[in-house]
């Protein structure tokens, strides 16, 4: 193996550019030629691409975002462009690519082995933790200290006016973000995908009541996972309003991206990133380096989408338990 590609792809999340610094640094320390593609899959296709050299990845490690950029690239869903990409691959005599990605990346790993005939290998990054085969993904840790650190600053003033809130946070089809955020920040309630398939305004209603008769007026906060009710916790604000309940609505959105990695996911991102590179040296093929327990692992990238990984449930028990006092 002489020249590998590396590219980040879905969601950015902080921690990638960890990652990118660690994918560099093994492949120099193993002498492979690393080739950085912008843009994730687009990067490749558009060969928009650029040689990594340690030098570029100098004090890289304390910035959110991504040196390679991100993007989703449609091409990629259809058999023509998966063929193309594979192609440009094989021009460039790119022996092995790692991907950093989430499970949609993985998705579209599986897809390029159809046609490309280097390694794959993947480094899970996305702040939704949706990915089975690691405890945790490069990111989360982040965007949860992030949405923590905005949810503090909403109780002030929801206590200020004794108010009820609902804050929506990220996590695509998962309550991960929902579940940790609210747990860590004391929420009264946590509305996520794990918790009830579909979201009944009458059982929050009931809750909020249930709560107001047991601590009289206080401030109250729901913690909404974004996809559970059409139109985002906005819309779920103004029917609530609608059925007599004075609330507001704050959507953290894309804040929870951005900002300097903490410390755990620098950490993860610098193992799991150099333990790809050494396991691609080794014959790995069709992996995610993952971590379980502690330890530094291989899945198959196949797996990676299977919703195995759970939620905790005994944190969501125990909130379902509490939550009225
Ligand atoms: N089924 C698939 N077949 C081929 N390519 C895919 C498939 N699913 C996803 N991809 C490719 O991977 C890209 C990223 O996927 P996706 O948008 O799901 O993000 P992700 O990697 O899951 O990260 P995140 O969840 O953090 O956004 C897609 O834009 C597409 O190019
Ligand atoms: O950047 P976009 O396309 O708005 O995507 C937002 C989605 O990406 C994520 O931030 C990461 O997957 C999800 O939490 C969110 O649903």
């Amino acid at each position: 193996m002489k020249r590998i590609g590396v590219l980040t792809s879905g969601g950015d999340a902080p921690g990638m550019n960890a990652a990118i610094r660690a994918v560099v640094l093994t492949a120099a320390a193993a002498e492979l030629e690393v080739i950085g593609f912008e843009y994730g899959f687009n990067g490749v296709l558009e060969q928009q691409y650029f040689s990594l050299t340690p030098h570029h990845v100098n004090h890289l490690i304390q910035h959110g975002g991504t040196l390679l950029k991100s993007a989703r690239c449609q091409a990629m869903f259809s058999d023509d462009g998966v063929r193309q990409i594979a192609a440009v691959l094989h021009e460039l005599a790119i022996d092995a690519l790692v991907l950093i990605g989430g499970d949609g990346t993985f998705r579209g790993a599986m897809a390029l082995s159809q046609y490309y005939q280097g390694k794959l290998i993947g480094v899970p990054g996305t702040i939704d933790n949706d990915v089975d085969g690691t405890d945790f993904t490069i990111g989360f840790h982040t965007a949860l200290d992030t949405a923590l650190d905005a949810i503090d600053k909403i109780r002030d003033t929801a206590d200020a006016f004794e108010r009820i809130f609902l804050v929506e946070v990220m996590g695509r089809h998962t309550g991960y973000l929902a579940v940790a955020a609210g747990i860590a920040a004391g929420a009264e309630q946590i509305i996520c995908p794990e918790l009830a398939a579909e979201l009944d305004t009458d059982k929050i209603l009931q809750h909020i009541r249930s709560a107001q008769q047991y601590r009289g007026r206080c401030s109250y906060i729901i913690v909404v996972a974004e996809t559970m009710y059409p139109g985002g916790a906005s819309a779920l604000a103004a029917e609530l309003e609608r059925q007599g309940v004075d609330c507001r609505a704050s959507v953290l959105g894309h804040i929870q991206r951005g900002g300097r990695p903490v410390g755990a996911d620098r950490i993860l991102a610098t193992k799991l990133a150099a333990y790809a590179v050494e396991q691609l040296l080794q014959g790995a093929h069709l992996v995610m380096a993952g971590e379980v327990n502690g330890e530094a692992v291989l899945y198959p990238l196949a797996k990676t989408g299977d919703k195995q990984k759970q939620v905790d449930p005994y944190l969501l028990a125990w909130q379902q338990r509490v939550a009225q006092y």
